[in-house]
């Protein structure tokens, strides 16, 4: 017998039993020997707490199910909660509870660490345990840890990327073969990457909890779910994505967190943007992400991979897992958050980006002339203008330099005054230049 399989094994509750929930429970078992190895004593699934009783679950002793999940972490002998129930309640109040019986947590959830992330890192503190998140962002990708620990002795000043896999699914789709939206959705529902309730996804609001919590570790400040502009997809047409291929680009779903240029503020958004194909984020297909970390010493790094499904969330979950026993084993905690910077987060207005702009206009003299003055009227200067006409009706399509995005909604609010512009087709952001 190894010196870690002879030790006192540490005793682990698993709460939910869903998509990643089962893969962490069937890992936990077939990588057993390794993972004691690596921790230094054996791991011992003591219970798994389920919503409804009287179905088996494969690989998981019936005896260990439970649908008291509040007995479960009150038990007092665990050493280790893993959270994979999801939502605000009832995954707060077991969180908390399982702080105040001495075990640290590992958890995948984005939309509680988005909403309430600073008081559960408060409560682990004080309770002297571990709060570990790697599944909650990104998926498989190391990227908490990197953003926790690897990097910081830098300044990070931007983060930016695809953090949604089943929204870049929909968009490649609708890129490659020129779906509308409701049909790429519809593809996306059926290969079993949106829910059957896609809302947090194409609303943008999965992505912006990942972007809240991602920036709040990058700037060392708090950033909740609401300080992030947010987005989603579900007005992206066809004619979209192909004004965005006439340009040289593709359209994503972007998460940015950003640094003001005179570092008294940040600021995050997730918002669907045009990126040159040559950008390496244009590349990136099918449910995949991807994250851009940009350092003041390190420059420019790049994380890439499965971001979203069972097995690779649990790669995540198990890595935490790892890191919280050693730290239970031989005493002491990981890194906390920190908020010391407290930098408070900008308004969108704030931003400062290049813009797509889209209208349809009435085809006749001076409506360009026109169009153009109120542009130039905000400061907002104009790179490329795209004129097609049609039966006495234009579309028109206005490509601008870097302008404030409060300097753009006050010129396109102008522009719906104007007799000659019938609509406001599409505003796009384009980024990655
Ligand atoms: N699936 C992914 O790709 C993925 C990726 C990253 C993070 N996450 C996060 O991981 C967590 C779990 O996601 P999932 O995809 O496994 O969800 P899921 O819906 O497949 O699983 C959740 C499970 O929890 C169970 N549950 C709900 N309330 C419960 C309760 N009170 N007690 C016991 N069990 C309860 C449900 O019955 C379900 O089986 C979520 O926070 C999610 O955001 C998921
Ligand atoms: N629904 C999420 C799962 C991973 O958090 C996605 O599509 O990326
Ligand atoms: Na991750």
């Amino acid at each position: 017998m190894s010196g870690a399989a002879s030790r006192q094994p540490l005793k682990v509750a698993l709460l939910g039993c869903g998509s990643v929930g089962s893969e962490v429970a069937r890992l936990m078992t077939t990588h057993a020997d390794d993972l004691a190895a690596r921790i230094g004593a054996p791991v011992e699934l003591a219970g798994v707490a389920v919503r409804r009783a009287g179905r088996s679950r494969p690989g998981i002793p019936d005896e260990l199910l439970t649908t008291d999940a509040k007995a479960l972490v009150k038990r007092g002998d665990i050493d280790v909660v893993i959270e994979l129930i999801g939502g605000i309640e009832p995954a707060r109040t077991l969180i908390t509870t399982a702080f105040e019986h001495g075990a640290s947590v590992v958890t995948g959830n984005k939309a509680l660490l988005a909403e309430d992330g600073p008081a559960l890192y408060e409560a682990a503190d004080r309770h002297g345990v571990d709060l570990y998140y790697e599944a909650a962002v990104a998926g498989a990708i190391p990227l908490v840890r990197p953003l926790r620990e690897s990097l910081a002795g830098d300044k990070v000043n931007r983060v930016l990327g695809i953090l949604n896999g089943t929204t870049n699914f929909i968009l490649d789709k609708m890129d490659s073969s020129g779906a509308g939206y409701s049909e790429a959705l519809d593809e996306a529902t059926a290969l079993g990457y949106a829910e059957a309730d896609p809302t947090a996804d194409v609303e943008g609001y999965d992505a912006a909890a990942k972007a809240a919590i991602l920036a709040g570790i990058a700037f060392h400040t708090r950033v909740r779910l609401d300080d992030v502009h947010r987005e989603g997809i579900t007005e992206i047409t066809a004619a979209d994505m192909a004004s965005a291929q006439r340009m040289g680009c593709t359209v994503k779903l972007l998460a940015i967190c950003e640094r003001a240029a005179d570092g008294r503020s940040v600021t995050a958004r997730v918002h669907p943007a045009m990126i040159p194909l040559t950008h390496p984020l244009a590349s990136v297909r099918e449910a995949y992400n991807a994250v851009f970390v940009e350092a003041s010493a390190a420059g420019q790094l790049m994380f890439y991979g499965p971001g979203a499904g069972g097995s690779p969330t649990a790669s995540a979950v198990l890595g935490d897992l790892v890191a919280v026993c050693r730290h239970k084993l031989k005493g002491g905690n990981g890194p906390g958050e920190s908020a010391y910077t407290q930098l408070p987060v900008g308004p969108m207005g704030d931003v400062v980006t290049r813009y797509h702009i889209s209208l349809d206009v009435a085809d006749r003299a001076g409506v360009l002339a026109h169009v153009a003055a109120i542009f130039a009227e905000h400061d907002v200067s104009i790179d490329t203008v795209r004129q097609q006409g049609k039966d006495g009706e234009a579309s028109l399509v206005v490509v601008t330099h870097r302008a404030p995005d409060s300097a753009l909604r006050a010129v396109v609010d102008e522009l719906r005054k104007l007799d000659s512009v019938r609509g406001v087709a599409s505003i796009m952001r384009v980024e990655g230049e």
